[in-house]
């Protein structure tokens, strides 16, 4: 499903009027049939007094469609118009006309305090002030009306955006709405799936209003749907034998942070990885060998981590692998960047960096674009800072653009961690993915995902699918572990659910 900017979403809300012919007045139809349609399922409109907050602007007329169907399942609703009529649109117009003649009472305010009794006392309350046509901070009436919603009892219902939310960030324009549901309409918009936005979202229900999918075709950001990992995931043959599904090297682990390649070595086996090989420093070796018996473990030089002279021996061996990962627990030593700058200037199949490994790529200066490999990269939002030089706000202000002109820039398929995952693609694609949970945010979590990433890609699939199906595969697993233990579960222990989470995938073709 794509994910639009504010102007992408008046894009193809063009598109679908003047390429396709849909008239406003039916996309209008459609907006507000689905706003009570779609909601249907949570919320009893029937015999609810539902108050329907309309401004002067389009998603206002979605109100005013609202109103007719809500009042079609029973629902006792009133109207609150805010703002100066003569500015309506002819469709909104239109439909405010026929709820009129329906006596659906319209009550025009200039003052958030007229509405307040009624907004008290209402069941539901739908929110359709502002939408994407939201142009500065909220202020005065409109943000007291804002807050009075807030601060009512009544399930909010948010029609196509929760009003005051910055469509493109997901931040607030000073005062936004706190809704129980929103109802996209068109498409998601960025701000939904962002933090905070998301909060202010609440539950998060979508209706393409009549636009056809191929007005949607062009777009360059995803969210990340179980439907596109179902579509890419390979499905494992009868006569299938561990060769086929990839030989993973994981280069990882120094002395005292051992940890981390066992646990990206469990996550490149519960991913199904054919064979899975542990290659770390002498000093790491006994911590390591024999703790999982699926795993291979051996070791490189003499030293508590890997040096520059490690780097002949362990491309030998990458010879045999398939894919490797590269990175958790290496540690930082200048000796150890150097060992990792030739390991990435010379592979040539897929590599996924991580942790340490993308500090040595800023440390020793390394020209990811002119590397042979096809790489996959995964810095939590510390690491991409390091990387690139932007603050940690900046990042987040710009998470899905940021990750995309890194991606191009580069020519890398970049896994930028957080909330939300943003995975870019080389050729300017994106995908944002929602599964995962802050029960996740704790060590080692990153470690399994590389873990996963590389058996992915070692079962066939290309760097960009591997990492957007390893992400969603990730927090699948995490949100499963969390239906028992919402935290403190750690890193070993969603590992464990990796199969299931790619089980229930699958259970799509059945
Ligand atoms: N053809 C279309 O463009 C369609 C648009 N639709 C709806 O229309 C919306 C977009 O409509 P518009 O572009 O008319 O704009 P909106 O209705 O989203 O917003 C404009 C209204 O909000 C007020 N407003 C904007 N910024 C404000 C601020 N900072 N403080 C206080 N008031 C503010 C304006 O005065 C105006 O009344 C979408 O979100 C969607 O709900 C749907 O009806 C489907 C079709
Ligand atoms: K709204």
């Amino acid at each position: 499903m794509i994910l639009t900017k504010t102007e992408e979403s008046r894009l193809l809300d063009s598109m679908a009027m003047k390429e396709y012919g849909i008239p406003e007045m039916v996309l209008m139809e459609n907006a507000g049939s689905s706003v009570v349609r779609l909601t249907e399922k949570y919320v009893d409109w029937d015999g609810a007094f539902t108050v329907i907050l309309c401004g002067t602007g389009n998603n206002g007329g979605d109100g005013f469609v609202a109103a007719r169907y809500a009042a079609g399942r029973g629902a006792r609703v009133l109207v609150l118009l805010m703002g100066n009529e003569a500015h309506m649109s002819e469709s909104s117009k239109q439909y405010r006309h026929v709820i009129d003649k329906m006596g659906i009472p319209v009550i025009p305010i200039s003052r958030a305090e007229e509405g307040a009794p009624y907004i008290h006392d209402a069941d539901i309350l739908v929110d359709a002030l502002i939408g994407t046509g939201l142009s500065s901070e909220v202020k005065g009436e409109k943000a007291l009306l804002i807050t009075l919603m807030n601060e009512a009892q009544g399930i909010i219902i948010s029609v196509d955006v929760p009003s005051g939310m910055l469509t493109d960030t997901g931040r607030a324009a000073g005062v936004v709405v706190d809704a129980d549901y929103t109802v996209a309409l068109g498409s998601v918009k960025r701000g939904h799936v962002l933090y905070p936005g998301s909060s202010y979202t609440g539950t998060l229900l979508y209706s393409p209003i009549g636009i056809p999918d191929e007005a949607r075709m062009d777009f360059p950001v995803h969210l990340t749907e179980k439907e596109d990992v179902f579509n890419i995931l390979p499905v494992r043959n009868r006569v299938s034998h561990k060769g086929k599904n990839g030989f993973i090297g994981i280069f990882a682990g120094s002395y005292g942070m051992e940890g981390a390649a066992l646990l990206s070595g469990q996550g490149a086996l519960y991913a199904g990885g054919g064979k899975v090989a542990v290659v770390t420093s002498a000093g790491a070796h006994s911590a390591l060998a024999g703790r999982i018996p699926e795993l291979m473990v051996s070791s490189l030089g003499k030293g508590p981590f890997f040096t520059e002279a490690d780097s002949a021996e362990a491309l030998e061996k990458a010879k045999a692998y398939d894919v490797i990962a590269l990175g958790p627990g290496l540690g930082r030593e200048k000796e150890t960047g150097k060992f990792v700058k030739r390991l990435i200037t010379s592979f040539d199949k897929t590599m996924v960096i991580d942790a340490d490994a993308l500090f040595a790529v800023k440390e020793e200066h390394i020209a990811l674009d002119t590397c042979p490999g096809r790489l996959i990269l995964t810095p939590h939002v510390g690491e991409f800072s390091h990387l690139t030089g932007l603050s940690p706000k900046e990042i987040e202000n710009g998470r899905i653009d940021e990750a995309i002109r890194f991606a191009v820039e580069n020519h890398v398929v970049l896994v930028l961690k957080g909330a939300p995952t943003v995975t870019a693609m080389p050729d300017g694609s994106a995908y944002v993915n929602t599964t995962g949970n802050p029960g996740m945010a704790t060590g080692g979590m990153g470690d399994t995902l590389t873990g996963i990433i590389a058996a992915l890609a070692g079962q066939g699939m290309n760097a960009s699918g591997a990492a957007l199906a390893g992400v969603y595969l990730h927090g699948l697993a995490g949100d499963m572990a969390a239906e028992k233990t919402p935290v403190g579960y750690r890193a070993g222990d969603l590992a464990e659910w990796i199969p299931l989470a790619r089980a229930e995938v699958m259970k799509m073709g059945r």
